[in-house]
């Protein structure tokens, strides 16, 4: 391995205690703490481990943090209801609804509901809109994170060549932006992208965001690019055990990579930061002290 290791776990550790320290001056100033609603609907146990390592950072920061578990078969209306309840509670500054959602709900039209004031995932779509024409508003936490690890390394970004795999309006979309907004020249390539390997292989600085275990191959990099992997994917390991890969083969691609992130403890530490982060935005901003 040639590659520097960028280690998200370590970043988003020194982020968190500063997050501590501002949230601390805030509750100094605003005699209050700000507050994170995590709403989960379903069992589902991917989703409960997120939700407990939310709460855990929320507390280890000073958030508070409101939990709100509801049944799988809850109903559209029922879950309206409690994001209205939400948006309508002044000690909560930060709303996140945790996808994905059970069929029976349509999650554009709850992410749609959620005030874009307390929308600190990103995904309303008026956040959407600031985020692509530059104004401020607040940032998906998953590319946000993303940018900080890239400026980790590679702090000067202009004109550099930013191929993003991946168009979703979680991460690839947002990823473009910031990008774009950094003064790279970005590609965004995906499934019908015409022969990904060479387009990826142009890249500076490449992002893959597929959901695809280890896609991302070697000769896919160009030497000396910067490799920031969102994917977690869980896969077979040894008989009877499973281990977490990326989008990215790890191996292959840091033989080839200046720095590259792992998974775990690259990409995924950061989101949270990312969320305590724009929590502590929302809540400077409802107490006018932004
Ligand atoms: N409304 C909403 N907002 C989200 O931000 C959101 C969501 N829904 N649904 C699910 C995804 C996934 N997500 C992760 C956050 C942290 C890690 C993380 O910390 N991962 C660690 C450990 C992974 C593990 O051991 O499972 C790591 O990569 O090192 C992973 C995934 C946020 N999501
Ligand atoms: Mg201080």
């Amino acid at each position: 391995m040639s590659a520097a290791l960028i280690d998200g776990k370590a970043v988003a550790a020194s982020l968190r205690e500063r997050i501590a320290d501002d949230v601390a001056d805030f509750a100094a100033s605003a005699g209050r703490v700000p507050g994170l609603a995590v709403v989960l609907v379903g069992d589902d146990a991917a989703s409960a481990v997120y939700v407990r390592n939310k709460a855990a950072a929320c507390a280890a920061a000073g958030i508070a943090g409101h939990e709100h578990r509801l049944p799988a078969d809850t109903s559209e209306e029922a879950l309206l209801a409690v994001v209205l309840g939400l948006n309508a509670d002044p000690s909560v500054d930060g709303i996140l609804v945790q996808l994905p959602l059970p069929p029976q709900i349509d999650a554009s039209r709850i992410l749609a509901a959620i005030s874009a004031d307390k929308d600190v995932d990103g995904f309303h779509a008026t956040n959407a809109g600031r985020l692509a024409t530059g104004l401020p508003g607040f940032v998906p936490c998953t590319p946000l994170g993303c940018l900080h690890l890239i400026r980790s390394v590679g702090p000067d970004l202009r004109g550099a060549e930013a191929v993003v795999i991946g168009r979703s309006n979680i991460v690839g979309k947002p990823m473009a932006a910031l990008l774009l907004g950094a003064d790279c020249t970005v590609t965004i390539a995906h499934s019908r992208t015409r022969d990904l390997p060479e387009v990826a292989r142009r890249a500076d600085i490449l992002v893959a965001a597929v959901g695809r275990p280890e896609m991302v191959r070697g000769d896919w990099v160009k030497p000396g690019a910067i490799v920031i992997d969102v994917g977690i994917n869980r896969i077979a390991s040894t008989p009877g055990r499973t281990k977490l890969v990326g989008d990215v083969h790890f191996a292959e691609a840091s033989a080839v990579a200046r720095a590259i992130t792992p998974v775990p403890g690259g990409v995924g530490p950061m989101t949270i930061a990312m969320l305590l982060a724009n929590t502590l935005e929302a809540a400077r901003r409802h107490a006018g002290l932004a």
